[in-house]
């Protein structure tokens, strides 16, 4: 008799998770709905969604789904809204920003969003006040530091990097992220010397907070474990304890020097000398957040497609030869400067053809909604993750006809659809749609145009780019096209090339650039520091301190 009871209350249950399940399978596959693909309930698309290159997978449902420019889907109870056309992503990003600006919450970080005050990470905050002041003071920063000191960064660091690459040209991977990490090292702290640590720390953050990082950021619950049986969040707190010690230490000595009036020109001064007294950033714990924040968000950002450049180079050696062309015939011999940036637009349409061709963010940075919305007749409920899909945007055949080739020449010349003119002045990188939409939007483009110029046409000054061949048995090594990591911004896995100096005297050139540069910026710093000694560079009369919150 018990077991006939058992059985029946067992049947009843069983029924009743059968029509729960039908019916929110219904609910979450409206056909009257967005599009997209069949979701199961609870747990959504999670199951056939990869976390390798995944902007493959929403590409794949792009084709099928997107034909409205979106479409939805699931993943863990998490609503996401995949745009897939330009056109809804200003809808959406832009003419609706006011409530289309929030980040989600990422899983494996503590409070990546700073609802709680951490206020550490710009790029992933919501949209709050912290985000608000922090946007305004790296926007400030970055426009101000367009004078001539960021740009004799970039020239410094490629002819440090041109010498690298012909003494040591098989570690040219490492030497590339060390450029750009130098460069923002400079820029930050004034000390380029630090970029070996500071790229390992981006490199801790972006793994963390990318989907292809810690499980836990897929599989969220996970990230609720108790703390002796969770080891994601004992690492993390690992990580981010290092990495925010580092940042206020940076700022530490910065301030110390600042003090001794030793400190030469750079963002941190910057903020105690100035900044510090008219801004709302709270105190020395975010300043050196912020700060360190923005030296790290330039690291693979500009290596990606710097690594893609070289790709494309030895895939299309026609290319290079056209803009080693260019380039000798506009700068007659010398290395060329931003100032000649006007009279190379085949440097600059192979080079946004390389951020459109290899982009190196290819899902696009997630936004998430702050209110209840109707868009072309579809509700999309408040909290829902909108993901502008750069891959498919990059390979829209009716804006970019041919889109899996390389093909600079839609840039460059009439008849195609993305031509303009004048020359002088496209095709330029700013505004592309990889750097984001409304609110949002990259706050680096015009340093990466800039640094992208610099270190592109510095190679191409120097190097003939080619394909390297085994010492044993002399066949040509492959330079794969598709082969990178899975991280939120991307870089091709590592491969081997040879970089050929173009002559004996521009090897012997490019050394002797490096070495004067180098003895004049030793001889700079050393005058900087003396005439400091001799009172003849004021001190500064104030710096902020915790003290002062
Ligand atoms: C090829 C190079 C780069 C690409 C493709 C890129 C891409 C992006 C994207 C997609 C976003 C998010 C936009 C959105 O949410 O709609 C973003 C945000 C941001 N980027 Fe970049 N970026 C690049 C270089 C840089 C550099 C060099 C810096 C600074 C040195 C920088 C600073 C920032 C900052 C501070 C944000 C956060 C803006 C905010 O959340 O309000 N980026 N970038």
């Amino acid at each position: 008799m018990q077991l006939v009871t058992i059985g029946l209350l067992a049947a009843i249950l069983l029924g009743f998770a059968i029509v729960h399940f039908v019916k929110v399978f219904r609910e979450i596959n409206d056909p009257n709905g967005l599009p997209g693909p069949t979701q199961i309930p609870y747990i959504g698309r999670i199951h056939d969604l990869p976390t390798d290159f995944m902007w493959l997978k929403f590409k794949e449902w792009a084709d099928k789904y997107g034909s409205a420019g979106l479409y939805r889907t699931e993943m863990l109870g998490a609503k996401f809204i995949i745009i897939t056309d330009e056109k809804v992503a200003e809808d959406l990003l832009i003419k609706r920003a006011k409530y289309n600006s929030d980040r989600p919450v990422i899983r494996s970080l503590f409070d990546s969003k700073s609802s709680h005050g951490s206020m550490e990470y710009l790029p992933l905050m919501g949209r709050n006040q912290y985000w608000a002041r922090q946007r305004r003071l790296t926007h400030a920063y970055i426009t101000e530091a367009t004078n001539a000191r960021y740009h004799g960064a970039m020239y410094f660091e490629a002819k440090r990097w041109l010498a690298r690459l012909i003494n040591d040209p098989d570690n040219f991977q490492a030497s590339l992220e060390d450029m750009a990490s130098k460069v923002m090292c400079q820029l930050t702290w004034d000390d380029p010397s630090l970029s070996e640590y500071c790229t390992k720390s981006a490199w801790g953050l972006l793994r963390q907070m990318s989907p292809a990082g810690p499980i836990t950021n897929v599989l969220t619950p996970l990230w609720h474990l108790p703390w002796h049986l969770n080891p994601w969040k004992r690492a993390e707190r690992k990580r981010h304890d290092e990495q925010q010690a580092w940042w206020m230490d940076r700022f530490l000595a910065v301030r110390e020097k600042t003090g001794y009036g030793e400190m030469r020109p750079c963002w941190t001064r910057q903020f105690l000398e100035k900044t510090s007294l008219k801004t709302s950033i709270s105190g020395d714990c975010e300043a050196s957040s912020v700060i360190g924040m923005l030296a790290l968000v330039g690291i693979f950002t500009v290596a990606g497609p710097l690594s893609y450049w070289l790709v494309s180079m030895v895939h299309h050696p026609e290319w290079q030869a056209a803009v080693q062309k260019e380039i000798d015939e506009v700068c007659e011999g010398r290395l060329p400067t931003l100032e000649d940036s006007p009279r190379l637009p085949i440097l600059r349409a192979c080079i946004k053809e390389t951020m459109r061709w290899k982009p190196n963010v290819p899902t696009g940075v997630a936004h998430e909604t702050e209110v209840d919305d109707v868009y072309d007749g579809h509700f999309i409920p408040k909290g829902t993750r909108i993901l502008p899909l750069d891959w498919a945007f990059l390979r829209n055949p009716d804006k970019y006809p041919d889109p899996e080739n390389f093909r600079p020449e839609r840039w460059l010349e009439p008849g195609w659809p993305t031509f303009q003119e004048p020359l002088t002045r496209y095709p330029t990188i700013k505004g592309m749609s990889s750097f984001g939409w409304g609110q949002r939007q990259c706050l680096g483009m015009a340093l990466t145009q800039d640094e992208l110029m610099v270190a592109c046409g510095s190679l191409a000054w120097c190097f003939n780019l080619g394909r390297k061949r085994d010492p044993v048995t002399g066949v040509e090594l492959p330079v794969p096209l598709d082969k990178s990591n899975s991280l939120l911004i991307i870089k091709p896995d590592p491969f081997q090339m040879a970089f050929e100096p173009r002559s004996e005297n521009r090897r012997r050139e490019a050394l002797q650039m490096w070495e004067e540069a180098d003895a004049n910026d030793r001889q700079t710093r050393a005058e900087f520091i003396q005439a400091a000694r001799q009172g003849k560079i004021p001190p500064i009369n104030r710096v902020n301190s915790c003290a002062d919150l």
